[in-house]
């Protein structure tokens, strides 16, 4: 095996070129084995096998900086670098993370997850390096879905003043999770055409091929000659016009091709854009049909490509999904919008029976909140279907241009709380804090799959900025019998008795069933509302409720800084007659790393056990 041969970072120098090719081979061999069984980023990973091959070949880790654009397709550069063992424990508590962390190897040299940030990271690398008068490389890898996000243009722009050297690498394999949408992904279209990957064989590749002895100095003579510009990298001028030389395209499985453009382009003085075009999902044909399905993949069976465990209950995504065919039916005026989260938001078939009342605006949550906006102001009913954690990225779009104005948008925050395996980045833990402190907005959180359907309708006939929010997998299906009707601001008696009182949102209602049952078989009499509001909430309910409990537990699956629970105190100590006390159940002040959500639960104390822990605690005081 050759892939045995690989023990630390810059080993791949060794390996004889002939073995090269076979390196792949075993590297997707080992990827598509590991994947199969814990889950990960498949198709993006098989992508970029050569290529990040190339990277390792033609710089030096860990003085050479390499920062991974989301850093989902960072399994390679993770076994290059003497990381081979973590990957039977990939994305597990304790485990090696799915994304670049620079706890885990010096290799890392900046923590990714979220989409668009290399360039402005690589910029930041590459203005200290002036400074501080080092000699590193900086290579910044982003893909062609991430070069739709805003961010990277704002780095662009500011990349243009660059002297010294910053390499970006366009790993272009035409699709986001889904398809790649808007007029830069046609852009790079065009840029791949026959004609342009043409240009390939007969421009620069070839250029510097057919005259090795002077290859080396022909990309800083081609940016000093206008002339020479506009023959050899026309394809470009998009960057070019930017102040950025381009370089390309480039076969992005071809290894000895990219080092020679990679190790060319580190000469340039100045930004320069390498143009990759790869194939999402190679060499594993499932992935190669259906890159969006292998994108993000549970364990799957290797020889069918079908997942090991077969989901029977639908998951919340999929009832959001349901409610938003109806509402689509019902009402002209609803649109949806996505920031290329079609298939996680459950949007696709809205889009497949509604096309032209769905936008996917690409990578650019601040644009679909603004844009949202619009289409509000202008009389229609915008729902916006973004991941919690993404939807961080629009915090002033939703203060400035949505709650100020008070305009109706709908947001609909699928993997609200914790959401496992994609770690720190992706927790959905704190929208209800960065929601609540906002003039004019409302939160919602429903307890179980009704609710969440009946939300969205509530939701979509109110008046102003509206939030409902909704965790990752499976939907709870118990508690059917209660469903009545949504009044806004007030909350739902489950089970009215003394002494302590549960105030559970959303997700956390079906834990409180569990610690209520166990605190009555403790001898404890214990009621259970459903909040249903976040904000306002039920004031009045528990003016009325301090009579008769003395312990008021609050639950939440977000942080306890600013969250619902700090709320209710705040509340109680100023409104209440002082008889009842308050314990908040939250997730502490942590950034909480991956794993399985349930373990997560476990260590950060909201589960059932923790909870009873904390609440007995309290009642022994
Ligand atoms: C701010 C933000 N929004 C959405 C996502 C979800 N997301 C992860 S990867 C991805 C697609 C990235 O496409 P591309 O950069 O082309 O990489 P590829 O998957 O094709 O390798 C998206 C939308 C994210 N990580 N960050
Ligand atoms: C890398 C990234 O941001 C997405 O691929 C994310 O991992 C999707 O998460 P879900 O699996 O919850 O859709
Ligand atoms: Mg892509």
């Amino acid at each position: 095996m050759v892939l045995e041969k690989i023990e630390h970072e810059n080993d791949i120098k060794r390996i004889n070129k002939n073995e090269l090719p076979i390196l792949a081979e075993e590297i997707r061999s080992f990827l598509i084995d590991k994947i199969s069984k814990t889950g990960g980023h498949l198709a993006s990973n098989l992508g970029v096998v050569e290529l990040t091959m190339a990277l390792h070949l033609a710089f030096d880790l860990p003085e050479d900086k390499i920062i991974w654009d989301v850093g989902h397709q960072s399994y390679t550069h993770k076994l290059l670098t003497g990381r081979k063992a973590g990957f039977d424990e990939l994305r597990k508590y304790g485990g090696m993370s799915g994304f670049p962390k620079r706890h885990e190897s010096d290799c890392d040299c900046f923590d990714t997850g979220h989409s668009s940030t290399s360039i402005s990271a690589g910029l930041g690398y590459a203005m200290a390096r002036e400074i501080t008068g080092e000699k590193y490389k900086v290579i910044s890898v982003i893909g062609d879905g991430a070069l739709t996000g805003g961010m990277a243009y704002e780095a662009l722009n500011n990349a243009s003043k660059l002297k010294s050297n910053l390499i970006i690498v366009l790993n272009d394999n035409k699709m986001s999770i889904s398809e790649n949408v808007g007029g830069v992904s046609r852009y790079l279209s065009g840029l791949r055409t026959a004609e342009s990957y043409q240009g390939l064989k007969n421009g620069i590749t070839n250029s510097l091929n057919s005259i090795p002895k002077y290859g080396e100095r022909i990309v800083e003579k081609i940016r000093k000659t206008k002339n020479g510009i506009k023959q050899l990298v026309i394809p470009g001028m998009l960057f070019e016009n930017m102040g950025i030389l381009y370089l390309g395209p480039v076969d992005g499985h071809n290894i000895p091709a990219m080092v020679k453009l990679f190790k060319e382009a580190s000469k340039v003085e100045g930004p320069v854009l390498v143009h990759v075009i790869t194939e999402k999902g190679k060499g594993y044909l499932p992935a190669e049909r259906h890159p969006a399905r292998f994108h993000g993949t549970e364990a799957f069976d290797v020889e069918t490509g079908l997942p090991l465990v077969k989901r029977v209950k639908a998951n919340y995504t999929d009832i959001f999904s349901t409610v938003m065919r109806k509402l689509g039916d019902r009402d002209e005026k609803v649109v949806a919008i996505t920031a290329a989260m079609a298939d996680g938001t459950g949007l696709k078939r809205f889009r497949n029976m509604f096309p032209e009342r769905f936008f996917d605006v690409g990578i650019a949550e601040e644009h679909a909140v603004t844009f949202a906006a619009g289409l509000a102001a202008a009389g229609l009913k915008p729902i916006v279907a973004v991941y919690s954690s993404f939807l961080q990225r629009a915090y002033d779009q939703i203060l400035h241009d949505v709650c100020i104005q008070e305009l109706h948008v709908v947001f609909a925050i699928d993997r609200a709380g914790l959401v496992g395996s994609d770690g720190e980045t992706h927790q959905g833990i704190f929208d209800l804090s960065y929601l609540s402190c906002l003039p004019n907005m409302t939160i919602l959180a429903p307890k179980n799959k009704w609710e969440l359907s009946d939300m969205i309708k509530y939701a979509v006939d109110f008046s102003g900025p509206i939030a409902v929010r909704y965790p990752r997998g499976e939907a709870f299906d118990e508690l059917k019998e209660y469903r009545a009707p949504l009044e806004y601001g007030k909350a739902e008696v489950l089970y009215e008795e003394s002494e302590i009182l549960l105030l559970a949102v959303g997700s956390m209602v079906k834990t409180a069933l569990t610690v209520r049952e166990r605190l009555k078989e403790k001898g404890y009499s214990c009621s259970l509302v459903n909040a249903r509001f976040v904000k306002p909430f039920d004031e009045e309910l528990l003016l009325k409720l301090q009579k008769n409990h003395k312990l008021l537990v609050t639950l939440e699956e977000n942080v306890q800084s600013g969250g619902f629970g700090e709320h209710v105190l705040e509340f109680m100590n100023t409104s209440g007659d002082g008889s009842m006390e308050v314990l908040n159940i939250a997730i502490p002040d942590v950034y909480v790393e991956h794993g399985n959500v349930e373990l997560l639960r476990k260590e950060t104390g909201i589960d059932a056990d923790g909870i009873i822990g904390k609440i007995i605690d309290r009642k022994a005081q």
